[in-house]
């Protein structure tokens, strides 16, 4: 068994001792320790863990990441509390799924969302967003033309909306229907209690007595409840298809139908079903969503920016067909401003793995350890906890020329970009929907609404910031919070666009 070169590694000082640093990175701007650290100490340092947890690697190193998420990915699974609380909050579908239950799972779902599976859902996903532009609209028109509105609430209720129709033929009534409702309530409770100190203190407290996970407290019934809400849809929409009730509708296209055949030819079985339905909503409303408002408030910053993106979406003169979102031949600083929106405000922006089993790391940029030595490769033990902060990742200066400013003009300029030697190998370079066998199943599907809610929203509406400050935070993803209020929101002035 190679011995751990672990302490070898530069940590940063001043750890708490019963927090280390984990408080710091908690309490601070999301991303902002870790890219401190970068900077001082290059692409991989350790930090000391709470409660007296193990050092914790924390990596940037391209070697090391391409590694970890697609050569050796399977040795990387998620943290063991954090699969408690998946399960608790959405049963045991494929994000909460390792191993060989994770290729079955992926197996089954991964020809639902290929190019061509996208281009059948985008007339789903155009009436969502044309309902986003009505009903905004009429907002506007009660509010004699001009309101503050809450941006995450719209783009949620639109993000829905798409889930629903593209995953299960099902309309959740931009957000007003009863289920989309209790669903948007239930996230936002979680998100609050994320958000809490208190959150933090329960991570490591139950991470370090994991008996304690069994115990009725507050935060985890409230997980529960969320569980009962999606449980209860699934079903629904399940036993509805199953028995034609519905017309036929959801046995046609989507995920559901896909699932039904699989269920069918005994390859899934009902409960793992319903808990990936719940899976699928809730890994593609929220993630989707928040990165919406969070371009929508770069926008708003960027009066430059977004009268630019405005002009060639007039340009275009019709409004976007699937072509024209998906080619870039006409819209391309749309996809400029799509891709730098989700570098700079990737949803799962601080990113954990455990490793299951010893390991050896490579590294592209070699360590030199406090006794001489300079390591070429990093080897590790079973249990090793290894941070890959996406968002630190993503802007890091070393890597990307002013990587810390949301500069869409980037993308169509090679200086601009990381040097080809530089560049990780993930969607475009990025490490927004993570890379390798675990690569987010619906990034197509992301892109392809982001650009959708844009083109509407900018075409026809014209965006400001207003006093509120907005920070982000990180409470099961990236959010969006104003200080000094509770919960996740994204303000913003909005009017006609002229
Ligand atoms: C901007 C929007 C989105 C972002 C940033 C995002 C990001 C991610 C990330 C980082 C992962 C985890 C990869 C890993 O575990 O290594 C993931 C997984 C996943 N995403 Fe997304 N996602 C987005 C939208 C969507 C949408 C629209 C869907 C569609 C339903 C979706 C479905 C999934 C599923 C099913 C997984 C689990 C994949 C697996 O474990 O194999 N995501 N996503």
């Amino acid at each position: 068994r190679s011995v751990s070169k672990i302490k070898e590694l530069p940590c940063p000082n001043n750890a708490s001792l019963l927090f280390g640093h984990e408080w710091d990175v908690f309490s601070n701007v999301v991303g902002s320790k870790f890219t401190e650290w970068f900077n001082k100490y290059g692409p991989v340092y350790r930090m000391k863990g709470a409660l007296f947890h193990p050092d914790i690697l924390v990596v940037a190193d391209r070697a090391a990441v391409n590694h970890i998420f697609s050569t050796n990915s399977y040795n990387y699974v998620k943290a063991p509390f954090f699969s408690p609380v998946v399960e608790r909050l959405i049963g045991r579908g494929i994000i909460w799924s390792e191993g060989s239950l994770h290729k079955r799972f992926r197996r089954l779902m991964d020809s639902t969302f290929s190019p061509a599976k996208i281009r059948d859902m985008s007339p789903d996903v155009f009436e969502a967003t044309s309902s986003l532009q009505t009903r905004l609209t009429q907002h506007l028109q009660d509010n004699h033309g001009e309101a503050t509105i809450d941006a995450l609430s719209w783009t949620s209720s639109t993000t829905l909306d798409v889930i629903g129709r593209v995953g299960f033929g099902y309309d959740f009534k931009a957000g007003e229907s009863e289920e989309a409702k209790a669903i948007k309530e239930d996230w936002a409770q979680q998100v609050v209690a994320g958000m809490s100190p208190t959150a933090f203190y329960a991570e490591v407290v139950l991470r370090a007595f994991p008996i304690l996970l069994r115990l009725p407290v507050k935060s985890m019934q409230a997980q529960g409840r969320m569980k009962v809400t999606m449980d209860r849809l699934s079903r629904r929409l399940i036993e509805s298809a199953e028995s034609g009730e519905d017309g036929g509708k959801r046995k046609g296209v989507n995920f559901l139908a896909t699932m039904l055949n699989a269920s069918g030819e005994g390859r899934m079985t009902k409960q793992e079903m319903i808990d990936n339905v719940s899976h699928l909503v809730i890994a593609g409303y929220e993630t989707s969503a928040m990165t919406a408002s969070m371009v929508l408030w770069e926008l708003a910053k960027n009066p430059s920016c977004q009268q630019k993106l405005r002009e060639e979406l007039i340009r275009l003169g019709r409004e976007p067909s699937y072509d024209d979102l998906t080619s870039n031949k006409d819209l391309p600083y749309l996809d400029a401003v799509v891709k730098e929106g989700l570098r700079c405000f990737p949803a799962a922006a601080n990113y954990g793995r455990v490793a299951l089993a010893d390991d050896v790391l490579p590294l592209e940029t070699p360590i030199t350890a406090p006794s001489g030595e300079v390591l070429t490769e990093l080897p590790i033990r079973a249990g090793q906890s290894i941070n890959l902060p996406h968002i630190s990742i993503n802007t890091l200066t070393s890597v990307w020329p002013d990587g810390e400013l949301f500069r869409p003009e980037r993308w169509h300029e090679p200086s601009g970009l990381p040097s080809k030697s530089k560049a990780l190998t993930s969607w475009s370079g990025i490490l927004t929907f993570g890379a390798g066998p675990r690569m987010c199943l619906g990034y197509r599907l992301a892109i392809l609404e982001l650009k959708a809610v844009l083109a509407v929203l900018i075409r026809n509406f014209a965006f400001e910031p207003t006093v509120d400050v907005v920070e982000k935070r990180y409470a099961v993803v990236l959010q969006p919070k104003v200080v000094g209020k509770e919960g996740p929101q994204m303000p913003l002035k909005v009017v006609f666009a002229t």
